[in-house]
């Protein structure tokens, strides 16, 4: 690789600390959400948001529960500016909702940006931004540090003249790639432009300071929005932000360690679009801080709901593995895992039991399960799937939602084995319905075509001492016979040993069969027999189903029988 055409950070940029605070500090509350969504995650899609698409998303940010949202680039184009004035124009933006105005420092887009606002009944912020960094000073816009700095101040002036005296309205600015420049000259336009804006703690100026392009690793970020906490005037007058990108897939990571060094709000995008690698995804942020026992203050309740919503809008599908979201990140494949998540949720309803407390308050500790997955609407059915990695506590876990069977150990291990063939075999998954199709293939022989021995019928015999007669065909022999026994099944077991076959029952487990896929056991099928056998020195599984307990055991002895003649 040719690596040594690249330079690490520091010889890139001044890291300004040598001591910091922020690696003692823990996230103990929200920070002040702000979704760009709709400028930083738009500007970045390959077909922007229609306005249909654009209202869909605010409506879904609205009902979250965010309070400040990025709504556009007016002076971009005519959808933008549209929505701003449909925003300014109705009802759409709840009074409690803070609308984000996005513009470059140039006089005729600041116009127009400022006409795409008026007679908006909301709060409003409108954000002025300029690249600071060497590079883009050099390459791209052509100024030295002193004309870049006037162009800032001219563009603040701008917006104070042509909206400084409406009383609904903030001002933001951010120093587009806050991370690769100087930081004593970023402080300085900083604290220019909120000496220039009259920042107050009554009307604060927001400091947005973007990793425009991700380029370290997160404690230098950390300790960049650190030096400018400590070091900017009017501290209490600025709300400190942050806008990570996630270029080295540590977007996510920049805004946590950002939050610690003392910045109070986070701009993002919900699932992450944006430019390139995207924007910081402020849902994973929010449900860090959710899995921490910290309220992040938006409700992720229906994630489901989010999910569709963001794709359809951005026209980007979410990876199954995406944090917290992803179809498949509550899904367990691998028998361990499996194993445990069945005995955490066991030991997670015996103590909703014991404690008499909610489920759904309880607190949580079902181990690989970082959030129960019913906080964010999901239900339990794809926690568990089986292929030929998982083990038999996966395929019991599914036996049990589905249909409510407990196989007893022995037999989930000699059952495991079969799934394991099946699935080793097929290369496949396999369902709920399609393990109990397999349970009933391999134990299931009642109905077998190889049909030499059949159960013909079987009565109580009345009297003083009660008998159970049994009627057999063996080999396509009649033969009846009558047993001093318990029940049937014991009957049965030693009419078949008097035939000649020497099944022997070892144990029996009775179950009620629940509605799976296919609505019962089959056949209208209510009750199921486990049964251990021994034949010679061979012991075995049988079962067999019917619609009341005796008769799912007679079949199920039927099946030990079949099961030990070819
Ligand atoms: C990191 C970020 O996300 S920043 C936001 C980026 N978003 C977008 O660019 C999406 C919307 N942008 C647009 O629609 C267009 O770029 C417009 C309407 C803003 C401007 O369009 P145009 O006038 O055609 O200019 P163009 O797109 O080529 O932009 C480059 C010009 O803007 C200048 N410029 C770039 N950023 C800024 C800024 N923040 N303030 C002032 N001027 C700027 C460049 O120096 C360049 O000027 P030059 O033409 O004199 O060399
Ligand atoms: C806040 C702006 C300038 C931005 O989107 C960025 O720097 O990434
Ligand atoms: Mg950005």
């Amino acid at each position: 690789m040719p690596s040594h055409r690249y330079r690490d950070v520091y010889s890139r940029v001044q890291v300004p600390l040598t001591d910091r605070d922020w690696p003692g500090k823990r996230l103990t509350h929200a920070p002040l959400w702000v979704p760009v969504d709709l400028r930083d995650g738009n500007q970045a899609l390959a077909e922007p948001m229609d306005p249909e698409r654009k209202r869909r998303f605010f409506e879904l940010m609205v009902r979250m529960g965010y309070k400040e949202i990025e709504v556009g680039y007016p002076s971009a184009s005519q959808t933008d500016y549209d929505f701003v004035r449909l925003l300014a124009g109705t009802g759409l933006a709840p009074e409690d909702v803070t609308i984000v105005v996005f513009t470059p420092a140039r006089r005729d887009l600041i116009e127009r940006t400022v006409d795409s606002i008026r007679g908006m009944p909301n709060p409003v912020v409108i954000h002025l931004y300029t690249a600071t960094a060497p590079t883009w000073r050099d390459v791209v816009l052509g100024k030295d540090r002193d004309e870049l700095r006037q162009i800032i101040l001219d563009g603040g002036r701008d917006i104070l003249e042509l909206a400084g005296a409406l009383p609904n309205v903030r001002f933001e600015f951010s120093p587009e790639v806050f991370n690769l420049t100087e930081p004593g000259y970023v402080l300085d336009i900083c604290d220019s432009m909120t000496e220039l804006w009259l920042a107050t703690p009554e009307r604060p100026v927001i400091l947005n300071l973007p990793a425009t392009v991700e380029v370290a690793t997160p404690n230098v970020y950390a300790d960049q929005i650190e030096y400018m906490h400590r070091h900017l005037d009017r501290r209490d007058s600025v709300i400190l932000s942050v806008h990570p990108h996630n270029d080295r897939g540590t977007g996510v990571a920049c805004a946590e360690l950002a939050l610690l060094a003392g910045a109070q709000r986070v701009e993002g995008c919900i699932f992450g679009n944006g430019e390139r690698t995207g924007n910081v995804d402020i849902a994973t942020l929010a449900l860090n801080l959710h899995a921490q026992g910290v309220d992040p203050m938006v409700d992720f309740s229906d994630i489901d709901e989010i999910c569709r919503t963001v794709e359809y809008c951005t026209r980007i599908p979410l990876h199954e593995r995406h944090p917290y979201a992803g179809d498949l990140v509550h899904t367990a494949f691998s028998g361990t895992h499996q194993d445990a998540i069945r005995k955490g949720f066991a030991e997670h309803r015996r103590r909703a039991e014991e404690s008499g407390v909610a489920e759904s308050e309880l607190d949580w500790r079902v181990p690989y399960l970082p959030i129960d997955p019913a906080d964010i609407g999901r239900t339990y059915d794809a926690v568990i799937r089986v292929n030929s990695q998982s083990g038999k506590g996966g395929i019991v876990h599914l036996l049990e939602t589905g249909y409510g069977i407990t196989l007893p150990r022995r037999l989930q291990i000699d059952f495991a084995r079969h799934v394991q063939h099946h699935t080793d075999t097929t290369g496949t998954e396999v369902t709920t319905a399609g393990l109990w199709s397999l349970f009933r293939r391999t134990y299931l022989t009642e109905r077998s075509t190889v049909d030499n021995v059949r159960l013909v019928g079987w009565e109580t015999t009345g009297g003083d001492t009660p008998a159970i007669r049994i009627t057999l065909t063996v080999d396509g022999h009649e033969r009846t016979s009558t047993h001093r026994a318990a029940d049937p099944i014991e009957a049965l077991g030693a009419a078949v040993n008097e035939a000649g076959i020497p099944v022997e029952i070892l144990g029996l487990v009775q179950q009620s069969l629940r509605g799976g896929d296919d609505g019962d056991g089959g056949d209208g099928e209510r009750a199921l027999c486990l049964l251990e056998y021994r034949t010679g020195t061979v012991t075995g599984w049988a079962a067999g189903c019917g619609d009341s307990a005796p008769a799912a055991g007679m079949n199920a002895v039927m099946s030990a029988v079949r099961r030990t003649r070819p």
